[in-house]
């Protein structure tokens, strides 16, 4: 039997369409152990995410981890889950629909949107079959992680080409590698720090956390690090803040392993004990709000401070619906569109193929 799938018959006798899958990192389909168990093996089986000898991981993962996380994570998300479900989930759907309809008004062309997940459901080979049996025969491939990992990134990518292998009649894939200094992000980070500054005033110090990641991912070559550091500096920038009124920190370590610094939650206990009054938080490599944001950082992020000592917590939002913020998403589409927008013979080929496809089946249903 071959590997590759059977595809429909003159599947090319239909409008070339173009495809954009969103891609997030993906979250449990409950806030219970049950459900946050086969989520947390999958995250955590994949090689990009933790580089460890896979036999020896997977004893501790199997024997240790998946016994005890579960149900501590599940009792976190329960924290956060909203009525619509998990917020990543929400806010992720929530860009597709709104870069849908944005882009749908702007670009004259037929285009299609789907939301894949790196973990648990909707997964990239879904949203990518969902774009190919709408006729999409371009795909662009947006992770929505502003700074490049190989645990995010590259991950998502990887899981999208090994779909591709599946497929007899590929679309060609393009993928957006990282947007962590593109103005408009910075733009759009910077007015919701300013929105919040115009509603609750301005904060004594700015702390932009980003997720972390184990330090030898520095010394081997992820661009992570650097990516981070020039989000923030440009994010000051853009706010006109000098050195000492932010800091750069790095959450949810994972592991006894020695991590990207400094950690967030020694940070907070820092400003804290240092007597910040007022201290504004923002989390500038998540696109959407989730786990890591409302929980980790609004919730024990913000006990950690004023247990120290400080003032007030003031949690910024993540960019998830902002105006601006899908003004930037359909920037970044539309620029990596522009070189399969430009030739008008691909269109005059499609016509082509598809008169001769059905001619073809005409005399093949004649001679029948
Ligand atoms: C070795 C472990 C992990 C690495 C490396 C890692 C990198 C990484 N993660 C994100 C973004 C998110 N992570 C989220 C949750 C989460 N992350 C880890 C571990 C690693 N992440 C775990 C085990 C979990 C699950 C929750 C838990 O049990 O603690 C989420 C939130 C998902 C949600 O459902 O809301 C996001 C988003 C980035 C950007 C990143 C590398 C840069
Ligand atoms: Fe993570
Ligand atoms: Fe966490």
């Amino acid at each position: 039997m071959s590997r590759f799938a059977v595809e429909p018959e003159f599947s090319h006798d239909q409008p070339a369409r173009i495809g954009v899958l969103l891609v997030n990192l993906g979250t449990p389909d409950a806030p219970t152990a049950a459900a946050v168990k086969p989520y947390l093996r999958q995250f955590l089986s994949d090689p990009r995410v933790v580089e460890i000898p896979k036999l020896l991981w997977q004893l501790i993962l199997r024997g240790v981890i998946l016994n005890v996380r579960p149900k501590k994570s599940a009792h976190k998300y329960a924290s956060i889950w909203s009525k619509e479900g998990s917020p990543l989930q929400v806010w992720t759907q929530k860009q597709a629909r709104l870069l849908k309809g944005y882009l749908g008004e702007r670009l004259q062309v037929p285009l299609s949107f789907a939301v894949g997940m790196r973990y648990g459901e909707p997964s990239i080979a879904a949203g990518l079959d969902t774009l190919k049996t709408a006729g999409c025969d371009r795909i662009l491939l947006m992770p929505l992680y502003p700074q490049y990992a190989a645990s995010t990134t590259a991950t998502a990518c990887d899981a999208a080409f090994t779909q591709l292998m599946r497929y007899r009649n590929q679309p060609a894939l393009r993928t957006v590698r990282s947007f962590h200094d593109h103005a408009g992000y910075i733009d759009a980070l910077a007015g919701q720090v300013r929105a919040h500054w115009q509603r609750e005033g301005r904060g004594d110090h700015l702390l932009m956390s980003f997720h972390g990641l184990p330090r030898y991912t520095l010394t081997k070559g992820d661009p992570y690090f650097c990516h981070c550091h020039k989000t923030a500096r440009l994010l000051a920038d853009a706010l006109e803040l000098d050195p000492d009124q932010y800091t750069l920190s790095f959450q949810s370590r994972f592991g006894k392993a020695e991590w990207l610094k400094p950690y967030t939650a020694d940070v907070l206990t820092k400003l804290g004990k240092a007597g910040v009054g007022r201290l504004d938080v923002i989390c500038p490599g998540f696109a959407a709000d989730c786990l890591e944001t409302l929980e980790e950082i609004a919730i024990e992020g913000k006990e950690t401070f004023l247990t120290a000592g400080g003032g007030s917590f003031r949690y910024i939002a993540c960019l998830n619906d902002n105006g601006d913020w899908i003004k930037v998403l359909a920037d970044l589409v539309e620029r990596e569109l522009s070189g399969w927008l430009a030739p008008d013979w691909q269109a005059e080929q499609a016509t082509g193929l598809a008169r001769e496809s059905r001619e073809r089946a005409r005399k093949l249903g004649a001679s029948k």
